[in-house]
């Protein structure tokens, strides 16, 4: 087989020219822009992701979704052998890739495949998936237009979830072994391992066997249903926001970020009192948990929630096999203070805390044993080592151990499959929830009540550049513009449990303010104050930050 570098401009030229001057940046999710502009981004990630996979010498996932974003938006991600996000150094290339004008793009795939020695005979395949967006067909097609003009086989999976695509890669790179590379497979491997897990009795002292689930009018609600089916009456899901039937548009007031974001009860889900609910986002990778008690007082279980719930249960099984095996839970600054507090000083689990972003999170994740992480927002999962599970495994059938030891290393093995440990799944995540406040006999309000939130607050400043704004301490202490961090301290000293910090965002042209302390109002307070100190001493524009 041989690979004609003139189809590469060819195809450029004809079909998918540049149509966006100024530059445009691989950030923490890929690509994410107007969907209108990114035709030839599209085109040129198949391109990208044929070099990557000849490179990895194998198979590559190329995502289209722009998640949580309105549904004019849209975005791509390449996804590594491991079902992982894929490497940072390679990120510069795509943004590279994406930006070089028509004409040079010949040349810059020539550099690349000579700078990494990449052998362009070996035979590829590609695999593509797309959330509901009205525009992610035609971009599809795009990025199989990048494949074909390298000589890659693309294989297209239609609409699925992103960490549906990370599960289908990593399948199909370790020849079935971490599951079966289908739709049928994923949901045979997350159910039967549910099931297992609730026996036949579906309630079990608090914990009752019905949630109502918000589908924030997108490919999560598309494929819970597929869940539905299989669940039937073990778990009762109760579905709200389906633009298949409904009107509702995707990720307009509901869905997981709106609901963690405006700390609000999303539309279109029936308020009823102390009824547990859940919200997932546009491309199904996020989930927060809330409630509504019987004063209409709105409720948040968010990410830091699912992360305590989940390792306080882990440490216990663990405990229960008598195995050692380490644990560890990883978090960003974003996570609410109480949670580290809970989490350090109650549970007696590590903590680490790293950069935003879920590469950063999950690569932290598997330097324990166990490594449970999850951004404050609902993404996350838990990861196990090749030493844990083999441990396990041997537990699970040897004759060293007790019975019950040997039924807690089961038991774990089971858990293991319903999690995917590739990259955070709201629907893996919710059956794992659904399954530990299950064995646990809790109600919501049960698992709210292990800590108390510290009222929190996010707010965004538009400045000239964001990226005068540099970090240190994984994030939490700011190094430019000088005098800022100083100007952060004596405002979070006036302040009873004040924390703040601030960074320039990865997905948006703007700087993220985060601040919380002991009550709303001085929460807000703090949070409005560092936004005008960012404004200040960071080239605001626009209206200043109106402060509280
Ligand atoms: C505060 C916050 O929620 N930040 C989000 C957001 O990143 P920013 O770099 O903050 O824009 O989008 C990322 C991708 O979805 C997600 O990983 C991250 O947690
Ligand atoms: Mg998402």
């Amino acid at each position: 087989m041989t690979t004609s570098y003139r189809t590469v401009y060819a195809f450029a030229r004809e079909m998918h020219p540049k149509t966006v001057k100024h530059d445009i940046q691989y950030g923490t999710a890929g690509f994410r822009t107007k969907a209108s502009n990114l035709g030839y981004i599209m085109y040129r990630m198949g391109l990208l992701a044929v070099l990557r996979s000849r490179y990895k010498q194998g198979i590559i996932g190329v995502m289209i979704t722009a998640s949580h974003n309105p549904e004019c938006d849209n975005g791509v991600k390449l996804i590594d052998p491991h079902g992982e996000m894929m490497e940072q150094s390679w990120e510069e290339l795509a943004t590279k890739v994406a930006n070089v004008q028509d004409d040079e793009l010949e040349q810059t795939i020539r550099d690349i495949v000579q700078d990494y020695n990449i052998d362009m005979s070996i035979r590829v395949n590609i695999l593509i998936g797309k959330d509901t967006r009205p525009s992610s067909p035609s971009l599809a097609k795009s990025v199989i237009d990048g494949v074909l003009a390298l000589s890659g086989k693309p294989i297209d999976f239609g609409i699925v979830t992103t960490p549906q695509m990370h599960y289908f890669v990593k399948c199909r790179n370790t020849q079935n072994e971490y599951g079966v590379a289908t739709e049928e497979g994923y949901y045979t491997k997350l159910v039967s391992a549910f099931k297992k897990l609730r026996g036949d009795k579906y309630n079990n002292k608090n914990y009752e066997n019905r949630i109502l689930y918000d589908g924030a009018n997108g490919v999560g609600a598309k494929k819970i249903k597929y869940f539905q089916e299989r669940l039937g009456e073990c778990l009762k899901i109760v579905l709200y926001n389906d633009a298949g039937i409904g009107t509702g548009k995707l990720n307009h007031l509901c869905g997981a970020d709106y609901v963690k974001s405006q700390q609000l009860f999303p539309t279109g889900v029936p308020s009823e009192p102390n009824q547990r609910c859940a919200s997932v986002d546009g491309d199904a990778d996020r989930i927060v948990f809330y409630y509504n008690d019987e004063n209409d007082k709105f409720h948040l279980l968010d990410g830091d929630r699912i992360a305590t719930l989940v390792a306080s249960y882990l440490k216990e099984i663990v405990s229960e096999t008598g195995l050692d095996l380490n644990l560890g839970l990883v978090q960003t600054a974003y996570a609410n203070g109480a949670s580290t507090d809970y989490i350090t000083e109650s549970l007696k689990v590590p903590v680490a805390c790293v950069s935003t972003g879920v590469k950063y999170l999950h690569h932290k994740a598997l330097e324990f044993d166990i490594g449970v992480y999850f951004e404050a927002n609902g993404h996350g999962t838990v990861t196990f080592s090749k030493n844990a599970k083999d441990k396990l495994n041997q537990a699970a059938k040897g004759n060293i151990l007790t019975e019950s030891q040997q039924q807690a290393a089961s038991k774990l093995l089971a858990l293991i499959d319903v999690i995917n440990e590739t990259v955070g799944d709201a629907i893996a995540d919710l059956l794992l929830v659904e399954t530990i406040l299950h064995a646990k006999g809790w109600n919501i309000q049960d698992w709210e009540q292990t800590y108390t939130d510290l009222p929190n607050k996010l707010l965004k400043v538009t400045v000239q550049d964001r990226n005068v704004i540099t970090t240190k301490d994984a994030e939490r202490q700011c190094v430019t513009p000088n005098g800022l961090q100083e100007e952060i301290n004596d405002l979070v000293k006036k302040y009873k449990r004040g924390r703040s910090f601030v960074r320039p965002s990865g997905t948006e042209d703007i700087v993220r303010v985060y601040a919380e302390a002991s009550t709303k109002e001085e929460c807000d307070k703090l949070a409005a104050q560092v936004a005008q100190k960012v404004y200040d001493l960071a080239g605001g524009i626009g209206n200043p930050p109106l402060i509280a």
